[in-house]
């Protein structure tokens, strides 16, 4: 496990940047497994700035996201889908018929999750996945749990999700109570996996992740497990670990 320790979010931002743009330029048509959240949103303005000032194009690459809300229309302003519209996509060279985020709103969600990974497979597999880290220690929408959730699947959200995210949903009531998501298989499956924590309110997270027991309680902790796995932190969001 490769931990970074950034000055500030700017750095962390343009650390995580550099990374994916070395992934893409290693590998021509790399596919990427992208997050939403607040924590990736000075990566992908870094990206946009390095397509604008032509450093780097995403004509040939294929993207996978991590998760959708249950229910919400794509349109609507708070659907994952808006998310990476708004932020990233209409603002690169990338190929939108290669833009891959799970169908919240198919009525099949079974079906849904299983082409999903389908799809995944097809495209040869995820090369990087960058991760943001839920305060409870989620990745993606995997939620501490009993068990392991493997592929893609519908998943019942925690309230401490829930009241996560309500900020930006104006209150309670209106998040989601369910999500689909990419599995903790699905995401074990990517040949190298980056996540990225800022602020002091991930600081207990990231410390359980990278240095408490691996148990589906802390989603995150799995991740000791992989063979390639780089951690991104601001200084808050590492201001735990040893
Ligand atoms: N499903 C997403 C996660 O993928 C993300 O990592 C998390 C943290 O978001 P933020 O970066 O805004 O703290 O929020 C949501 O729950």
């Amino acid at each position: 496990m490769n931990i970074i320790f950034a000055r500030d979010y700017d750095e962390l931002s343009r650390l995580a940047a550099a990374k994916v743009a070395d992934t893409m330029r290693s590998k021509p048509g790399a596919v990427l497994g992208l997050p939403t959240g607040s924590t990736p949103l000075g990566m992908y303005r870094e990206l946009i700035s390095m397509y604008k000032e032509g450093k780097l194009s995403f004509k040939d690459v294929t993207t996978f996201n991590l998760d959708e809300y249950e229910g919400i229309p794509k349109e609507d302003e708070n659907s994952y889908y808006r998310f990476m519209r708004d932020n990233f996509f209409s603002h690169i060279d990338i190929d939108k018929e290669r833009t891959n985020i799970p169908d919240g709103m198919s009525c099949d969600v079974e079906g849904e999750c299983r082409d999903y990974e389908r799809r995944i497979e097809k495209a040869g597999g995820i090369d990087l996945m960058v991760l943001g880290i839920g305060n409870n220690g989620h990745i993606g929408f995997n939620e501490p749990a009993s068990y392991y959730a493997g592929i893609t699947h519908r998943v019942k959200l925690h309230e401490n999700t829930i009241e996560a995210n309500s900020r930006f949903f104006g209150s309670i009531e209106k998040v989601p109570k369910y999500a689909v998501t990419m599995g903790i298989k699905s995401i074990m499956q990517c040949r190298s996996i980056m996540m990225l924590a800022s602020g002091k309110a991930k600081a207990d997270a990231i410390k359980k992740a990278l240095e408490g027991p691996i148990t589906p309680e802390l989603p995150a902790s799995v991740l000791q497990l992989h063979r390639d796995l780089t951690v991104i932190v601001d200084e808050e969001a590492g201001s735990l670990l040893k």
